[in-house]
């Protein structure tokens, strides 16, 4: 049970990391065919031998040509899902699933997972950002992506005839948006997902259910587009699908059905799937869809009697690893077994690493980056009102009730309390206010980088630099905001530039740690939920409820981590200086019962800066490692 994918880590019988050959390898139409492919789930998160798995796909099979278009069919939860996924490479063996099988690539054996490369994967989610439009995420994807023997004269075309082909120059300048954020239709924006792969003109497409969420027309059309690439660019494609109307399963070449304990039904042309049925005992009703036939015949007859009745016994057995279509719609047996010789199958060989097949240069892939993220920023008003607006009230707020709170100081210790209470708040709301657009923000855009990031549209460090260069002046503009609300309001007394440069830092801190959550978390629901473990510790190492000395040592170590506690330590240096600290013995020994309860000191002041700037680096880094992990498993 616990087999490797037999393919896994296996080179071409060429030698070339299959992974790596996207157009001089497949430009000439791809054969694409899968043998003894087996899915199951370990219930118990573990591959001990006594653990129980529930089997999701029974050696499945199937061949796919160049020039044709192919549904997969089959009840919900028949695997169909979970079929795509694994032939594009998007799900490996872990400790919850096991996987075996065999994939071939113009007969020779590849890892899935190395070919990803290779395979233009349109996700059933369409993954693309709000603020851009049709046709610039076409011009994004061609750029990045057809390599520079195609000038960007070419690409524009390329992305020209796309729209046109895909019905989408009407809305070409509109913004995708989103459920919040009216945009185009559903339609389109499941034709824009299409066309930013298609626009790179592929050999191998796979598309998660295409037709779903749209109306009849709109689904029609989709199809009827796909089947027209599939014959104008000698394209295999191959399309899940759930119950398609008798005008939409009629532009299908193939098709492959999924029926009951994971196995495959039927695997050939559509025009064979009544006969098949029939041959079984289960003749297709006048005047019925023969994809509702067998979907309901799947679904209504008794499991035992479909196995009786030899529906899953199909002519082309599984030895052979299924039948093979050829354009012409007829039957053509293909010994997979035979194909298959030259790639060897080693059970031990190391699971496959995806490595991206990057087309453009660091520097082109941070041009196309910067360019979409600065162009998504401003176009996002609601976000920057939100973000701006509310740190400016906010800060006026504690400006209003901490007015003058820092000019009184005398040896008061109720007037000093007030004074280092105002700079503590207001450094916990300028963590909160530079946090809060990344934890939010970030898990909705996860998934239009792990898209593109698996398509090899881009990289990780140029995603992240980019990401940094808007952020980085936006962090301090937000941070000029708030000192500018709160300095003269509340009477600080240290370096305006200071007190500006180390709530940036601070600013910089907290959102590389929003990043990190937002890579660890799947949506903006679990990133909210995950806000209190992330900002409360830094609360309790501030020094603000509880001097860091009163703290047990054994847990001391975590004040590491806080950027919060650096950046007060920071601020206090340069509230509390000599000016104020010197006006009165009182004042003095105010400051040096603060300075010594919570270990605040002068001759460390590069040493806090040094954290901080670690801080930021630490977590981008480790932000950066999540998101490539993330890859790996997830689109
Ligand atoms: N990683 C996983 N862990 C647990 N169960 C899984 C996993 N992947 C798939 N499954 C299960 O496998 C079954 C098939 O799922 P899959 O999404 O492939 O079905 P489907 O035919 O595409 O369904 P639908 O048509 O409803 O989208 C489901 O019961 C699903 O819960």
């Amino acid at each position: 049970m616990a087999s490797t994918f037999q393919s896994i880590g296996q080179r071409s019988p060429s030698g070339v990391n299959t992974g790596q050959r996207r157009s001089s390898v497949l430009s000439s139409g791809t054969t694409f065919s899968w043998s003894d492919v087996s899915f199951s789930v370990n219930k118990n998160s573990t591959k001990a031998a006594d653990t129980e798995s529930t089997v999701i796909l029974d050696k499945a099979y199937g061949t796919l040509m160049p020039g044709t278009l192919t549904a997969i069919l089959g009840p919900s939860g028949s695997g169909k899902s979970s079929l795509l996924n694994i032939l594009a490479g998007r799900v490996t063996n872990s400790a919850k699933t096991t996987i075996s099988g065999t994939v071939l690539v113009n007969n020779s054996s590849v890892d899935p997972v190395e070919n990803r490369a290779n395979v233009a994967y349109v996700l059933q989610d369409d993954c693309l950002p709000k603020t851009t439009t049709p046709k610039e995420a076409l011009m994004f994807s061609a750029s990045l992506r057809l390599g520079v023997k195609v000038t960007q004269k070419e690409k524009k075309e390329r992305v020209d005839n796309m729209l046109e082909e895909l019905g989408l120059v009407d809305c070409q300048n509109t913004l995708v948006g989103d459920d919040l954020t009216k945009g185009i239709s559903g339609g389109e924006r499941k034709r824009t997902a299409i066309g930013v792969e298609l626009v790179t003109q592929p050999d191998l497409v796979f598309l998660d259910e295409p037709t779903s969420g749209l109306d009849s027309y709109a689904a029609w059309r989709c199809v009827t587009t796909l089947k027209k690439i599939s014959r104008e660019d000698n394209a295999t494609i191959l399309a899940t699908i759930h119950q398609p109307s008798s005008e939409i399963f009629q532009q299908f070449d193939n098709v492959i059905v999924l029926g009951k304990r994971g196995r495959v039904v039927f695997s050939g042309p559509v025009e064979g799937l009544s006969e098949h049925f029939a041959k079984k005992g289960y003749p297709n009703p006048p005047d019925t869809n023969p994809s509702d036939h067998a979907l309901f015949v799947i679904m209504t007859s008794p499991v035992d009697d479909q196995f009786a009745s030899g529906l899953y016994d199909n002519d082309h057995d599984n030895a052979n690893g299924g039948g093979n279509n050829s354009n012409d719609g007829s039957l053509k047996e293909v010994p997979l077994k035979e194909a298959s010789v030259g790639g060897s199958i080693d059970e031990k060989a190391a699971p496959g690493v995806y490595i991206p097949l990057i087309e453009a240069s660091f520097f082109k892939q941070f041009r196309w980056l910067l360019k979409r993220e600065i162009r998504c920023t401003y176009r996002d008003a609601g976000s920057l009102i939100g973000r701006f607006g509310g740190t400016i009230f906010l800060n006026i707020l504690f400006g209003l009730i901490f007015l003058d709170a820092g000019r009184s100081n005398d040896a008061n210790t109720v007037n000093f309390n007030n004074h280092f209470g105002s700079l503590t708040l207001v450094t916990i709301s300028a963590m909160f206010g530079t946090a809060s657009p990344a934890l939010l923000q970030f898990p909705a855009e996860r998934p239009v980088f792990l898209r593109e990031y698996s398509t090899g549209t881009y990289t990780i460090i140029p995603y992240l630099f980019s990401k940094m260069a808007v952020e980085a002046p936006l962090l301090f503009t937000q941070s000029l905001c708030q000192t500018l609300c709160t300095y003269f309001l509340i009477g600080f007394q240290g370096n305006f530039g200071l007190f500006v440069t180390v709530f940036w830092l601070l600013g910089l801190a907290s959102n590389s740690v929003a990043i990190c959550a937002g890579c660890v978390v799947d949506d903006v629901k679990k990133a909210a939920e995950l806000t209190p473990l992330i900002f409360v510790p830094q609360l309790l190492f501030s020094g603000f409820f509880v001097a860091i000395n009163a703290i047990p040592v054994w847990l001391r170590w975590a004040q590491w981590l806080c950027s919060l506690k650096y950046t007060l330590n920071l601020l206090l240096l340069i509230e509390f200086n000599n000016d104020v600290c010197g006006a009165s013995p009182g004042a003095q020994a105010n400051c040096n019962s603060l300075f010594a309860r919570n270990d605040i000191q002068t001759s460390l002041i590069w040493f806090y800066i040094l954290i901080l700037m670690c801080l930021f680096l630490g977590f981008r880094f480790l932000g950066g490692l999540l998101l490539i992990n993330r890859s790996r498993t997830v689109f």
